[in-house]
Formats: C-alpha cells, structure tokens, sequence
C-alpha cells in the first residue's frame, strides 16, 4: 500500500522530477531488501510452473502457478483496500479476477494522461522468475529447494510489488519532463521519433551516480553484523542488485516513459496539440 507521503497529495509536487527521484531513490532501499528477504529462501522453481503443484487445481480451481496465485490472493485483498486506485500501483493479476474496493475512492491529483498509462507486470514477472530468483538464490546451488512454498512466495509478492512500483514510476517522469518542454516532445512524438524520445528521457549521470550509490547501499544493507568479517559475508550479490538495475529496471523504466509518451496526445483535438506544440498549454 504507497503510504499517503508517497502519493503526492498537490499536482505540482506530483510533478517535481526532484521529488520523484527522492521516491526513486528510496524504492532503492525497498528493493533491495526485498532482494535480500528472498534470497534467504532456495530457488523453489516448483513455485513458478503452472500446474507444478496439484493441490492449486484441486482446491482452488487455479491453473497457473503457486506464485501467481499468491500474488492473485494478494491482490484481491488490497484490491478491496482500492490499493490499485493509487496512481503509483499497477497490479500483476488480470484486473477483470480482482474485486470491488470496500472503501469509496480517494480524490488523487489527476497527473497522468489516463489514456497513456501502461502496465509493464507481465515483463516484470516474467526476468524476475526467470533471472532474478536464479540469481538471488544461487547460493544454495542449482535446482535448490527448501520446500518453504509460504514463506517465499510472500517475498515474491513484495519484492515484485517494489520493482514494479519503481518501473512504473516512469510514467511520472515522463508526464513531468513533457510539461516542461512540451513543443519537443510534442514534435517527437508526432513524428512517433522513439530514438528521439529516448534521447529527451535519458539522463546518463542520474543512471551513473544510482548504479554507484546502489552498490554502495547493497554493500552496507547486506552486511551480517554476527559475522567476523561482515564486510565479506553479505546477504545479497552487490553485483546481483547492480546488474539487475543496469540491464533491467533502468531500461524497462526508459521503456515505459517512451511508450507512456507515444500514447500521450491521443484522444487530443488538434487544438488542443497545437496549443501544447506550441507551449500556450502545458497539458
Ligand atoms: C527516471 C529518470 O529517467 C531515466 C531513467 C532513469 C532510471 O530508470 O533510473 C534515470 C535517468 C533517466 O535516464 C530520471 O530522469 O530520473
């Protein structure tokens, strides 16, 4: 559940790229943890087949995997909380299996340009089991199973809920860095120039300085205090974190702001685009 602090409660700090690189930031510390909470646990490959584990279809009717079940139990929970009202929350369960929210909506400062969001879970889904799980877990050896089916599905929950909230989080970036330039942006995405958008989105020393700063963290945050040499003996692969970062988060990130932007002047009249192209409007 994004705790009210993270959710801005005022457009404009919504729409602050320094405040979102603050909640940027400290999704790191989140996810990161969550990292290190799954990794305490084997590989389990079991938990992510379909149909690997009998009593799903037998019980519950489910066909898919353990873990995609958990996550649909999860999600059906928080779907009554209206967790997936929040602009910030993107769900990994199909949203036609999710119930009703008991409570009645929250007014949030409508920021994004409803018809532009994307949801990117599937993609998460599919590198967290197929890379990242292996990864975290190889510690315990090929193949590895500790039978803790539970335990380590809630931590896939969580860990995927973090990551996914991150990536997502793109679609802030990408709606404040249009406002702040939107003849550019509306030109290339006219011309539906992707190397271009890319090219107006990335920002190489924001990506360095967090690949630094992230091993830094993971080399602190995994340390076992109980150990001799708790510099050595860490809970997480800084390499692990640094790699999945660089070769996963950060692109799919850059992934969701483009496709978040090529969507962004749909259902627009052309009045409207001509006064965002020509910087009278700013959205
Ligand atoms: C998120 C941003 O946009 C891009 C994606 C980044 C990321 O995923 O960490 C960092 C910088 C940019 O290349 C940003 O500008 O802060």
């Amino acid at each position: 559940m994004a705790p009210i602090k993270e959710v801005a409660r005022s457009e404009e700090q919504a729409l602050s790229l320094n405040y979102i690189r603050t909640i940027l930031q400290r999704l790191e510390d989140t996810i990161l943890f969550q990292l290190i909470e799954r990794g305490q646990n084997a590989h389990n490959a079991v938990m992510y087949e379909p149909g690997a584990i009998p009593a799903l279809k037998e019980k519950e009717g489910w066909e898919r995997s353990w873990v995609e079940w958990f996550l649909k139990e999860t999600e059906s929970s928080h779907s009554k909380l209206r967790r997936w009202q929040a602009p910030d929350e993107y769900p990994f369960t199909d949203v036609k299996l999710l119930p009703a929210p008991i409570l009645p909506p929250i007014e949030y400062p409508k920021v994004l340009y409803e018809p532009a969001i994307v949801n990117v879970n599937d993609k998460i889904y599919s590198h967290y089991k197929d890379h990242l799980v292996p990864a975290l877990t190889k510690r315990f050896g090929q193949d590895s199973d500790d039978g803790e089916y539970g335990s380590a599905a809630v931590r896939d929950v969580d860990a995927l809920a973090a990551l996914s909230k991150r990536i997502h989080f793109g679609m802030f970036v990408s709606e404040s860095k249009f406002r702040s330039d939107t003849p550019t942006f509306v030109d290339a995405i006219q011309k539906r120039d992707t190397k271009k958008l890319e090219a107006l989105i990335t920002k190489p020393e924001v990506e360095a300085a967090l690949l630094v700063r992230l091993e830094g963290k993971a080399k602190v945050y995994g340390q076992d205090l109980n150990s001799s040499i708790p510099e050595k003996d860490l809970k997480i692969d800084p390499d692990v974190a640094v790699q999945l970062y660089r070769d996963f988060v950060i692109p799919l990130t850059k992934v969701v702001e483009v496709d978040y932007l090529l969507k962004r002047l749909d259902g627009l009249t052309d009045e409207h685009i001509q006064a965002l192209k020509s910087g009278q409007v700013s959205k």
